[in-house]
């Protein structure tokens, strides 16, 4: 049995309809239900549905074979586990942004909302700026707005939420597409299934 950590939300559709294209499907992922497993007996696969953020996580601890997740994600949580591919989907940038009309007050810490604390240490200690770091879960746009912070550290894909809340990019900072990662172990005991899904993905992609 490979089971499979899939992330909910807004890359869950993209990366279900790529192993269903491959044959694994399971088509009771796509019902209106609260199920979070789901078998395909057939193809010996069970796809186990997490938050994106925790996909790492599953998958390092074993609880998940393999599993799809955000660059983001990687850089952030840096989950010990192979990257086996590229998947080419969910691309968007870390970016510093701010208010179109910024000026950077060298005086003191930037003030830096962000989901991302680890990436955002990380990048401002290769700065050599000091910043003072706030955690926020989302809709981290209106931080600077509120006077919450100076700037923030975040995902940008088409940058319309930047632009409709008077904000612009001040500093891209990495690329981020979705990545097939899979726990060590189970890369090493079960290689022959993993390695044909992902020939598969390779092909269709
Ligand atoms: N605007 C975007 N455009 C393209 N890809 C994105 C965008 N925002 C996020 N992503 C990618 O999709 C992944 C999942 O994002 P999604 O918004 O579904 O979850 P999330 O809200 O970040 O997760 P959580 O619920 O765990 O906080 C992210 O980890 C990132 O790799
Ligand atoms: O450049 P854009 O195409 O506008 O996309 C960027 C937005 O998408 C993500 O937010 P998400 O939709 O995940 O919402 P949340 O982080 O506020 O929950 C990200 O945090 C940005 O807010």
């Amino acid at each position: 049995m490979i089971n499979i950590a899939l992330p909910k939300g807004r890359l869950g559709n993209k990366v279900y309809d790529l192993f269903e294209k491959i044959g694994y499907e399971s088509s009771e992922i796509k019902e209106d239900n609260r199920k979070l497993i789901f078998e395909n007996e057939k193809k010996n696969v069970r796809f186990l549905l997490v938050k994106p953020s925790d996909v790492g996580v599953y998958v390092e601890k074993g609880s998940a074979d393999i599993g799809v997740v955000g660059r983001d994600v990687l850089l952030e949580e840096n989950p010990d586990v192979y990257e086996l591919m590229d998947l080419g989907f969910g691309k968007c940038k870390f970016a510093i942004a701010g208010p179109v009309n910024f000026k950077e007050n060298f005086d003191r810490p930037l003030v830096v909302a962000t989901k991302y604390l680890n990436v955002s240490k990380r990048y401002f200690d290769s700065t050599n700026r000091d910043v003072e770091l706030i955690k926020l879960n989302g809709s981290i746009e209106i931080a600077p707005i509120l006077g919450l912070s100076d700037v923030i550290m975040d995902i940008v894909e088409t940058g319309t939420t930047l632009k409709e809340n008077n904000l612009k990019v001040l500093k891209t900072i990495e690329d981020i597409s979705a990545r097939f990662i899979a726990n060590k172990s189970s890369y090493r005991f079960k290689n022959e299934e993993i390695e044909k899904i992902v020939k598969s993905i390779k092909e269709i992609l």
